[in-house]
Order: C-alpha cells, then structure tokens, then sequence
C-alpha cells in the first residue's frame, strides 16, 4: 500500500491518493470527518482553523461505503482558497496583483530559505505554500482510513500529549478507551488536569510574547500481533519505519520508543523485558519498556511511541533575517501563524503511525479482500497459538 498527496494551503484543495487498499472494506466518510474534526481542535491554534471546516470527498475507490479494490481518492477543500483565489491564481495573474503577498524575507525554521535556493523560486510563497502542514489534512484522512482497517483487526490507536514547553503531564497508565475518553475532552489532550490548566498558561503567555511552544506526544498502538515489520533488511524494521513515518510530520525533529532515550542511562538488566509464558497468553512480556518492538518486529505488546514537536517558526515577534532581493538584515515576513500546534499535531501522529501499521500488516498478511487478509490473519494466529 502506499499513498502519494497533492495540493498548496491557500490552493483550492488537498488531494490524497491511495494505492493497494483492500476490497470491501468499510470506509465511510463519517469516520474520516471524525478525524479532521479532531485534527482542527486543539489549544494554541491561530485563526485558520476558525476558517477551515474540514470535511472529505471520496472521489474514487468507494461504492456504497465499501472499498472496490481501485485506488482510493480523497479530497479535503480549503475554505480560505475563497480569500487566496487571485494570490494563487494558477493563471498567470494581472500585473497589479504580481507583487502582492510575495514572500522575501525569509522565516528562520521554516522551509522558505532552502527551498527558494533549492527551487529557484524567488518568490517563497511557492515553497511555503506546499510546505505547509495544511498537508497533513489529507494525511489525516489517509491515516483514519488505515485506523478503519486495523479496526477490523481489533487494532486501536490513541495518543496523549505529554509535555508542551517546560510543562510536563503526568502519564497514568489507564485503559485505552479511558485514555481516548479524557484526552478527547482536554484542549490540550492530557488527562492530568494539572499540567492541563499550566500548559494553557504557558501558550497564553507565549502568545502575549509573540513566542511559540514545541512539546511530546505519545502514541500508543493495542492488539497488534507479534510480527510486523522484520529483522532482515534496513528498510523492513518498523520502528524504523514508523520512526520516519512521525519525523516527516512539520516540525517534527525526534522520536522515540517505549522508556526511550532514557535506555542510554538504564543497565541492561532493569531495561529488557523479561519473557514469560502460560497456556493462556502465549509468550508475553511483564513489562513493555521496548515499546512493543524488538528486531524491527512487534512483541505483541502495545507499540509506545513519542515525537518531539520543535515550536512554531513564524514568530510575531520576528526573528532576524535577509531580505533574498536587497541582501539587507530585516526580520522575517510574519504569515499568519500558530503559538502551539502540539494537540493537533498529536492527533496527525496517531493517524501516520496507524498508516504505517496497517501497510505492515498488510504486508504480512495481504490480500485483495478484507476477507482473504483475515482468513490470513486467523491462520497465522494459530500457528502462533501452536508455537
Ligand atoms: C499541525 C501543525 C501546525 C503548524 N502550524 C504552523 C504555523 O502556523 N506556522 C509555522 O510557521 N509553522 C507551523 N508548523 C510547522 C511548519 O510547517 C514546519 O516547521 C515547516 O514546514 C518546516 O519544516 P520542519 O520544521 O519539519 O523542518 C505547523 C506544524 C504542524 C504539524
Ligand atoms: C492550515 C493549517 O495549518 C497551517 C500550518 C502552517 C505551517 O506553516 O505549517 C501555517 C498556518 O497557515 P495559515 O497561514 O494559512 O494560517 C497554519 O494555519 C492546518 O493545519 O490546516
């Protein structure tokens, strides 16, 4: 399976490919509209949001709700093209409109600077525009789809913030559907209300400053079986690929799994999770301190997964810079712009990470229809069983 997306933030839409889904598959667009909806809340956020209603058009793939086994197109529609239409005209546009809102002083952070040299674009309108994470609407989309699919397996996917600046949540451990209850009502998605009302404060004074905050958010994946990915080839071990999946988010910069970069200071003895076995269970672990991946393969323990989210780049009280026509010292251009995007970029990371999983999964266990891929799967559950 794979995806490819399309589309610019102030252009008339995002565009979403996807190659190699299944027949007969539930895919409705309810449950794609869910995931948007929660992807647009979060504390922190600018006026953009208040625009934008995000919504997505199944154009191909789809009858009645059920996928056919034909690529799958997705389009989600910008409501603030309305606003854009002349600026990003792809007609050639009147002289008198030529120099409007051209991008060129370029914003420390961003993509603007190496993409204007790299494309030759002395306009970084044309870099901004693509390299915007307006683009994670439809990877959101493509991403609640995959949680459809792994749905269907008894896959769940969920995901807490757990630090935004110097502000650090307390982590419980609680029931997946418990841990999807409470972070779904926080603004900031934790369940400590503590460092709930702290992290609120501190984007409200970040704002005041005309600063931006980065932070962690977790994602945890239940009721995988033991097995995705594999050991045999560098581009076959999902924690690498998963890994990648996260850092291509916007402003994402690190990841990590299950006790993480804490493993560096921990001796070997209390980091390794000790196997056990009963009639019952199988093999399983006691503790799952790697995360739910050992060799680039699933344990059968929850995937635990965390992404470092560096703060915002464009900054109303704007950084230095040089203008890329006159050479001269001048502070970056302000676009209308984010304090924090940690809760939201939250919300975009549960939905790469479930893609991820499920092209793992159908990997190992592929098939045309949902129907061959579980007989698949329930067959490779017995000889697990019988191991
Ligand atoms: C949900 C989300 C919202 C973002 N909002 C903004 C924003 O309003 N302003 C901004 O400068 N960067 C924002 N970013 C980050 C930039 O898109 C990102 O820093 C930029 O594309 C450069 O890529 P890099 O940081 O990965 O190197 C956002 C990122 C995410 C995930
Ligand atoms: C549009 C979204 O986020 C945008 C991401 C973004 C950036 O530079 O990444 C900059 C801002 O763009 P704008 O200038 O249009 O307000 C954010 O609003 C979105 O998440 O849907």
């Amino acid at each position: 399976m794979r995806y490819l997306t399309a589309g610019e933030t102030h252009g008339p839409q995002l565009t979403a490919i996807i190659e190699g889904l299944p027949s007969n598959m539930n895919v409705l667009a309810e449950e794609i509209n869910n995931q948007l909806a929660r992807r647009q809340k979060g504390y922190g956020r600018g006026l953009r949001m208040q625009i934008e209603k995000d919504t997505v058009n199944i154009v191909g793939g789809v009858r009645h709700g059920k996928t056919t086994g034909a690529p799958v197109a997705l389009v989600v529609e910008n409501k603030d093209w309305a606003h854009w239409t002349k600026v990003m005209s792809v007609e050639p546009v009147e002289e008198e409109n030529e120099g409007k809102r051209r991008v060129n002083r370029p914003r420390p952070g961003h993509a603007d600077l190496n993409g204007g040299l790299k494309y030759n674009q002395r306009d970084l309108r044309n870099i901004l525009e693509r390299s915007s994470a307006r683009e994670t609407t439809v990877r959101v989309a493509v991403g609640a789809i995959a949680r459809a699919f792994l749905a269907e397996f008894g896959i769940k996917v969920a995901g807490q913030v757990i630090r935004i600046g110097e502000v650090e949540a307390v982590r419980q451990e609680l029931p997946l559907d418990e841990l999807i209850r409470l972070t779904e009502e926080s603004p900031v998605r934790v369940t400590d209300k503590g460092a709930e009302a702290k992290m609120m404060a501190a984007i409200d004074q970040a704002k005041s400053e005309g600063d931006t905050l980065g932070g962690i958010v977790e994602v945890i994946v239940e009721g995988v079986p033991v097995g995705l990915g594999s050991h045999v080839q560098w581009d076959r071990k999902l924690d690498g690929r998963i890994a990648q999946a996260v850092v291509s988010i916007q402003a994402f910069k690190g990841v990590e799994f299950g006790i993480g970069f804490e493993a560096a200071s921990t001796k070997g003895s209390k980091l390794h999770d000790e196997i056990l076995y009963s009639e019952e269970d199988g093999f399983n672990r006691r503790t799952n301190r790697a995360g739910g991946l050992e060799g680039g393969m699933t344990t059968g323990e929850p995937i635990v997964v965390r992404g470092v989210m560096k703060p915002i780049a464009t900054l109303y009280k704007a950084l230095p810079s040089v203008d890329i026509d006159t050479k001269e010292v001048f502070t970056a251009q302000i676009e209308r712009s984010d304090t924090c995007a940690v809760p939201a970029a939250g919300v975009i990371m549960e939905n790469v990470v479930a893609w991820v999983v499920a092209q793992a999964f159908m990997e190992k266990f592929g098939g045309d229809s949902i129907e061959e891929i579980r007989r698949n799967y329930t067959s490779y559950l017995e000889q697990v069983k019988e191991y």
